[in-house]
């Protein structure tokens, strides 16, 4: 059994008529979220897209907004920032970043699933700032330092 957080959320005007987020499955990690409006996406555009819904996430927690993988392979359709962030402090709407890396414009219906929200601990940092920090074996190496996509051999 997965565990639950209750979260309050509120549905604003042209949010009403609409499902609220929803696991598709006993399994899901992922809530599919609805958009709010009708916008078609022109290749290459960005769009900020309605979900009509505001909501108070519980302090020590965030709610990430991911992409769904179907409409990233089928038609392109990505969200640029993933994953978004939303705030447990933030009470304005939620709206989903979308961006067409496909080759055809996309029309999005209000009521369509167009990204999946997940709801997950998060933890401050608290820095202890020093001089010195101890040596490891990857020590500055980033960016490929272990090599190339080939496999470790
Ligand atoms: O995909 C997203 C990402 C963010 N937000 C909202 C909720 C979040 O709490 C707030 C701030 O997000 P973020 O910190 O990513 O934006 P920023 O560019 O750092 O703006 P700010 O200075 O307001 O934090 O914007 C969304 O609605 N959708
Ligand atoms: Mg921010």
């Amino acid at each position: 059994m997965t565990d639950t957080v209750g979260v309050k959320i509120k549905r604003l005007p042209h949010g009403h008529g609409l499902d609220l987020p929803a696991y598709a499955t006993d399994g899901a990690a992922g809530m599919d979220v609805l958009s709010a409006e009708s916008v078609t996406l022109k290749r290459g555009q960005r769009h900020a897209v309605a979900t009509g819904l505001s909501m108070a996430i519980p302090q020590g927690y965030e709610i990430q907004v991911r992409p769904r993988s179907g409409l990233a392979l089928k038609h392109g359709i990505t969200v640029p920032n993933t994953p978004g962030t939303i705030d447990s402090d933030y009470r304005g709407e939620l709206k989903i970043i979308l961006i067409n890396h496909g080759d055809d414009d996309f029309a999005i219906e209000r009521g369509d699933r167009v990204a999946q929200l997940v709801l997950a601990p998060v933890t401050q940092a608290a820095w202890e700032e020093v001089d010195d920090l101890d040596a490891t074996t990857r020590g500055e190496g980033g960016f490929g330092s272990t090599g190339g996509h080939a496999k470790l051999t």
